[in-house]
């Protein structure tokens, strides 16, 4: 590694240079290791969702499910094999029989398929798990192969806790399987218990040692109960591994398994040191993330490395001084790259004055030194007291007709009729200008009834960007917080009210958001814009 590490006199190997030898498999098992991650449960339209877009993305391989495991697990491992466009569809089964041919039937409509079948090898495993030798898991290794090849000629087969099994036996367990026809043979560090020099030297141990080793792929399903899911998939790779079972946001068993993103963007990104490449369509990770989130309901967090909402986020002086005169002093990918339009630079109180200087030119406003001095010590004052300084907050710094206007539009009463008996109905009275005025409007559900009579009264051209509702306190009279985000024209307007009737909260919110909207435009063009 240099200092000129992703520099542009460091530029990637062309495509053209790239080896075949050194494709790097990836294979996605969000649906099934995935899926096996307490609460993250997908239902099967989830499911299908999540499996066009590895497909899209261009997965090589999507472990779709475990058909044996349920009549759902089934219906959606078979019917993702039947729209599948470009990659196998894998089912996994136990060493047996009934699993095996489940898992056949499965993935029969796949336009390729492969049936993964694995078996505990470790003595932990064999003596309590299963009761059996080591000649009985020979035995049945030696079966299931064999049935598993009797329906597909792509077989997977996997020693369940291989970096606890003993390596002799191991390599008799590897050798068994390619006897009988595995064409890849996945090493897992299934309790993610390996170190990366420990799980670099197995896997080159068992190409060494095993006869036919060169004939199959070796693949890596690395877990993360120490943090090193990543770090022992690319050690494999590094010594002959052409595999990678990992999944979206290193979601699975336990803590997880590797980051399919990490994993690809660690390659992509150090290409100059690792010679390896994959056929991802990198731009498309952060949708994926942002996909097997959502259906899962597991956010991602803040840090996560590539798909956080921080990864490409700069909130420090020096940093942002360094991503606005050129974004590689601190960004060692582009954003764009992981499917991202920009960094963000988070304005806080570690921002710095070419930072500020910098919003304060997006936000339209040129200062002299001398006001510019000024306003980036308000800002610093105010960024110590407040979480998060929003646009709006430094355009009220700067700009002294947006500090002093006064609120146009007050809320006087709002009255509800919600339930099941619908429609929802809100009659709202406002203050605008001085002026009472009520209206009665109907909504999809009681929010949207209050905003639409708030719009019927106030029209306006700004779009709702986000509605949320935080309970600042417990229990049913909890005081509800609702978050609005109006934006006009690319700039964005928030609004915060709180009440303990959820309805008040965001009557409140919506309308203080509008105020922040009119006073800019006051400022933009004197002539109101508000029809009354
Ligand atoms: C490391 C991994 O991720 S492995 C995959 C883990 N994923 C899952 O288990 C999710 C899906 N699993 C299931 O739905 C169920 O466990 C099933 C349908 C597979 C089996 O259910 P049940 O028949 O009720 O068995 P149960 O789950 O209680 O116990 C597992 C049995 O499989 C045996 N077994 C476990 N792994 C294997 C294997 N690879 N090959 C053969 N038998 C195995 C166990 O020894 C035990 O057998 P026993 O009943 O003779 O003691
Ligand atoms: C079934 C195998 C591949 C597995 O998930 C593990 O060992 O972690």
């Amino acid at each position: 590694m240099t200092s000129e590490t992703n520099s542009d006199s460091k530029t990637k190997s062309p495509k053209e240079e790239r080896r075949e030898d050194d494709r790097v498999i990836i294979f996605d098992t969000t649906l099934r290791d995935g899926e096996q991650c307490p609460g993250a449960t997908m239902t099967y339209e989830e499911k299908l969702a999540v499996a066009e877009l590895l497909d899209d993305m261009g997965v090589d391989v999507i472990e779709a499910g475990f058909p044996i495991a349920s009549q759902g697990d089934f219906e959606s491992v078979s019917e993702i094999a039947k729209r599948a466009k470009n990659s196998v569809i894998c089912g996994l089964s136990r060493a047996q029989i009934p699993d095996i041919d489940r898992c056949a039937e499965a993935i029969k409509p796949a336009k390729r398929g492969r049936i993964h079948t694995f078996i505990g090898t470790s003595p932990l495993h064999r003596k309590y798990q299963m009761g059996i030798d080591q000649d009985e898991v020979l035995n049945r290794i030696e079966k299931s192969v064999t049935r598993a090849r009797s329906h597909t000629d792509d077989v997977e087969w996997s020693c369940m806790d291989a970096t606890r099994t003993e390596e002799d036996f191991l390599c008799r367990c590897v050798e068994m399987a390619i006897q009988c026809g595995a064409t890849t043979v996945n090493i897992p560090d299934t309790v993610g218990y390996a170190l990366p020099h420990e799980f670099a030297e197995l896997i080159k141990m068992l190409i060494e040692r095993v006869p036919g080793a060169d004939e199959i792929v070796f693949s890596t399903h690395c877990h993360d109960d120490l943090g090193l899911a990543v770090a022992n998939s690319l050690a494999g790779v590094t010594k002959g591994a052409r595999q990678v079972e990992c999944t979206i946001n290193g979601l699975g068993e336990r803590a997880g398994n590797a980051a399919l993103e990490e994993i690809v963007m660690a390659i992509e990104t150090r290409s100059d040191a690792m010679p390896y490449w994959t056929g991802i369509d990198t731009t498309m990770l952060t949708r994926a993330s942002k996909l097997v989130s959502a259906v899962t309901a597991f956010p991602v967090q803040y840090n996560k490395a590539i798909v956080g909402r921080n990864a490409f986020a700069h909130e420090s002086g020096i940093h942002q001084d360094g991503v606005l005169k050129n974004a590689q002093t601190f960004e060692i990918m582009t954003p764009e790259s992981v499917g991202l339009t920009q960094s963000n630079l988070v304005m806080g109180k570690h921002s710095g004055r070419h930072a500020f200087r910098e919003k304060l030119k997006e936000l339209g406003y040129e200062l002299g030194d001398n006001a510019f001095e000024d306003a980036f010590v308000r800002f610093k004052a105010l960024a110590d007291r407040k979480k998060h300084v929003y646009d709006e907050d430094i355009e009220a710094l700067v700009d002294q007709e947006i500090a002093t206007a006064h609120d146009r539009i007050k809320l006087v009463s709002l009255t509800v009729i919600a339930g099941t008996s619908g429609p929802q109905k809100a009659t709202l009275t406002l203050d605008i200008d001085g002026k009472q005025q009520t209206h009665e409007a109907q909504g999809d559900g009681p929010v949207d009834a209050t905003f639409a009579a708030i719009k019927a009264m106030v029209p306006h051209t700004a779009t709702l960007e986000l509605y949320q509702v935080h309970a600042v306190t417990e229990g049913t009279d909890a005081q509800a917080e609702v978050t609005v985000r109006l934006e006009e024209d690319g700039r964005i307007a928030t609004g915060r009210g709180s009440d303990t009737d959820t309805l008040v909260a965001s009557a409140r919110a919506y309308i203080i958001a509008l105020n922040k909207i009119f006073a800019r435009d006051v400022r933009k063009k004197p002539e109101t814009m508000m029809a009354s």
